[in-house]
């Protein structure tokens, strides 16, 4: 590999010099403009494999050049130069495309490792695992696109999306399309972790540390060194851990429980919720500064039931891995009616539920066709004529209704009132939403 050459683009000699002696010292060629406009002529020049830009320049915002760079040489990853504490700034790079960001003052270690990583990028053959993502729904090509660009970027990642719609998968490619691919993915449920065991769980521990710690223990930030930590139900995170997440994911820097010093460490984090994130900031269950930290760009997996054209394609693929894991010689195959009936039915467990509905029908089925008794869709589901808006509008009565009851202490003569309906018709509702047998 020839040697990679850096554009260095900052107004304080003092930066400048350290960068480069920082990355000459790499084997690195660096080459270094003071302006927007010396930047310019030399991008204008030559290729460059990275390059690394201060935000505030005398001739316009560093941004201006991320956004050139994406431009013109889409090849070209750029990280910025940050203020110290100025989240906001780092947050908008990597909003316009920034690769990644280094907070002043400059922290020799993280550059090294930040250039590293940007350097993967150059000229390797990424692996384009994104097929895996089955559909041909406009949504799901995007989202295909999408994580080919995300795979490019170190920024923070949120996906939100229905249980079961592959959120895990999506963070599973971004990472294994991207220059962190050869290093370790990391996912963790952070609903499944008892509270008492989650900083050391997160940040591990030293031996001694506390009763029952006999040894010292790496914790998932440290396992994930150099790969990708996936954070699944973020939202369930209580909220001391909240804080210590966010110190972790400023700082790039951990404390295990227990030690005296924190450690550096390299990750990215990809998060996911099913539940509405924004919403529960706004209910004050969920920090602000760490939901600002984590949903830098935002990924949406759609649920099933908005692309049933795509049922079909992935009824068939999960069909046939179903049968090589089984070693059965046949492919079962889904009859017409099993077909449509899949295409009607609401998924509320998405994909997921379509492979566990796909495993038993192939158990129950004659070998060779399924049908939609062999199914066992969920009848009250598959033959009312619920759509997915209907079912959402439900969802959101029950909700309501349940609130209500739970603040007048289950007075139904006050709830009505504060629901602003009749006691009868509150009365009904609930039996018709079955809130009477909960
Ligand atoms: N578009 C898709 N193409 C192929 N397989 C998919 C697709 N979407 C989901 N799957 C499969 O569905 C299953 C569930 O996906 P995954 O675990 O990623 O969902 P999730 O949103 O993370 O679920 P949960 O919220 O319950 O953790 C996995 O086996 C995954 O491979």
């Amino acid at each position: 590999m020839n040697t990679a050459s850096v554009l260095i683009v900052d107004d304080e000699p003092d930066i400048r010099a350290l960068v480069e002696i920082t990355l000459s010292r790499m084997g690195l060629r660096t080459h270094a403009a003071a302006t927007l406009a010396e930047a310019r002529k030399c991008l204008a020049a030559q290729p460059f494999d990275v390059c690394i830009t201060d935000m505030r320049l005398p001739d316009g915002s560093g941004i201006a050049l991320v956004a050139e760079i994406q431009q013109r040489w889409p090849q070209t990853p750029v990280a910025v130069i940050t203020a110290y504490g100025n989240a906001e700034a780092a947050v908008e790079s990597l909003k316009a495309g920034a690769f990644d960001f280094v907070s002043k003052p400059v922290d020799v270690s993280v550059l090294r490792k930040l250039v590293d990583t940007a350097l993967k990028l150059r000229g390797s053959e990424r692996r384009d695992d994104t097929s895996t993502l089955l559909g041909e729904h406009e949504s799901i090509r995007q989202l295909r696109a999408l994580i080919q660009r995300l795979a490019r970027s170190q920024a923070p990642v949120h996906i939100s999306g229905e249980s079961g719609t592959g959120k895990e998968l999506v963070a599973r490619l971004i990472h294994s399309s991207g220059p962190r691919a050869s290093g370790p993915f990391v996912a963790i449920n952070c609903g499944a972790i008892p509270t008492e065991l989650m900083e050391s769980e997160f940040f591990g521990h030293l031996k001694g540390s506390f009763t029952g710690a006999y040894r010292d223990k790496p914790g998932l930030f440290q396992t994930a060194e150099g790969g990708t930590l996936f954070l699944d139900e973020v939202a369930e995170l209580p909220m001391h851990m909240q804080v210590k997440l966010l110190r972790a994911l400023q700082e790039r820097r951990v404390r295990p429980v227990g030690a005296e010093t924190e450690v550096p460490v390299n990750v990215r984090v990809i998060s996911a919720t099913h539940r509405d994130l924004a919403e529960l900031v706004q209910r004050g269950q969920f920090r602000q500064d760490l939901f600002y930290r984590l949903d830098v760009i935002t990924v949406r997996t759609p649920p099933l039931r908005e692309r049933p054209d795509d049922i079909p394609l992935l009824a068939r693929h999960i069909l046939r891995r179903i049968a090589r894991e089984a070693g059965l010689e046949n492919v079962p195959e889904l009859d017409e009616r099993a077909m449509s009936a899949l295409q009607q039915y609401p998924f509320p467990g998405n994909v997921r539920e379509l492979e566990n509905i796909l495993e038993r029908a192939v158990t129950l089925c004659d070998g060779t066709s399924i049908r939609t008794a062999d199914l066992q869709l969920r009848a009250s589901v598959a033959t009312s004529a619920h759509t997915g808006l209907e079912q959402q509008i439900e969802d959101m009565e029950r909700q309501a209704i349940r609130e209500a009851l739970r603040k007048t202490r289950y007075n139904k003569t006050r709830a009505a009132e504060l629901l602003g309906m009749s006691f009868r018709s509150l009365r009904y509702r609930i039996k018709k939403l079955g809130l009477d047998q909960e």
